[in-house]
């Protein structure tokens, strides 16, 4: 399968070029922005590995014209161009990328009309299953018990709440039959008043070079319920993705996730 990176020298570009690699597939392109200064250095070295004769460009539509698929944790802004140009080359489109507005969604979802794309905020497989853990202890659970999701990430990252802790929101207002939209509350600060029943609440620290910890809480009267995951390295991510661009290869169009992909 011939596969191209983008933001190929980022924290994700990094590790999905090993993964990539060490999975067997072909690596034909990586992608920067212009003016970058990796741009024209070997894929292989900016990633640790020995050469493999590709050089960073910056030209996407070239790159995505030449592959199977590309893997892409960018941007937003980024991500929506990469999945209007592989919607035109039909190439299967990974997305790691969080911190998407509703609008970029609604494009991603328009480009999915024309290619496989499987979009998750979490690729590994340990995430996805608390998702579905959540999911079903959100369900037997009732609103006597609080959930609260607390997550921590490097200082670097932009985006908040990450877009694992939004997954787990997800899963778990779906669990309890709620519209997180109306019952998620994302920040708390100052008299606040108390804690409205029903409410799914966020709490996100940054700081250092944590991975990525996140932990779903139940907190009943007496009794507290915790699902935790803590991220070792970046691999774990890059392996799902790489998982993800497999399976998604022959796919008809549509938005698929990482529980599509695990059968979860
Ligand atoms: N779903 C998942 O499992 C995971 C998702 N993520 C998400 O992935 C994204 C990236 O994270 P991370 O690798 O830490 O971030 P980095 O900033 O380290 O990497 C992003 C890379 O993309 C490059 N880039 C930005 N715009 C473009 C463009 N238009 N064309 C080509 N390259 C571009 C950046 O270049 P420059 O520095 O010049 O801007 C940078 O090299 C984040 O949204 C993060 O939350 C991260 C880990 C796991
Ligand atoms: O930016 C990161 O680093 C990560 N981002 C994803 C998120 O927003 O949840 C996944 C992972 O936790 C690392």
């Amino acid at each position: 399968m011939k596969v191209a990176v983008m933001g190929v020298a980022g924290r994700m570009g990094q590790e999905l070029v090993r993964a990539a690699h060490a999975a067997g597939c072909g690596i034909v392109g990586g992608v920067e922005r212009e003016g970058s200064p990796v741009i024209g250095s070997d894929i292989g070295l900016v990633s640790g590995l020995p050469p493999l004769g590709v050089p960073v460009t910056s030209d996407a539509i070239d790159v995505i014209s030449r592959c199977d698929g590309i893997l892409d944790f960018t941007t937003p802004k980024a991500t929506v161009e990469f999945a209007g140009l592989a919607a035109n080359a039909r190439a299967v489109h990974v997305i790691g990328t969080t911190g998407l507005s509703a609008e970029d969604e609604a494009q991603i979802a328009a480009a999915a009309r024309h290619a496989p794309i499987i979009k998750a905020g979490n690729m590994s497989l340990g995430v996805n299953l608390l998702v579905a853990l959540a999911r079903r202890v959100a369900e037997a659970l009732d609103e006597d018990f609080d959930i609260e999701i607390v997550e921590m990430h490097h200082r670097d990252k932009v985006d908040a709440p990450s877009g694992t802790a939004l997954m787990l929101g997800a899963a778990a207002a779906e669990g309890r039959g709620i519209d997180l939209g109306k019952r998620a509350v994302r920040a708390r600060d100052g008299h606040t008043g108390p804690r409205q029943r029903g409410d799914i609440g966020f709490a996100t620290l940054r700081g250092g070079s944590v991975v990525g910890d996140h932990r779903v809480i139940f907190a009943g009267a007496g009794e507290r319920v915790e699902l935790v995951h803590v991220a070792g390295d970046r691999s774990i991510f890059a392996r799902g993705a790489v998982k993800a661009l497999q399976w998604g290869y022959g796919k008809a169009p549509g938005l698929y996730s990482m529980s599509d992909v695990l059968g979860l």
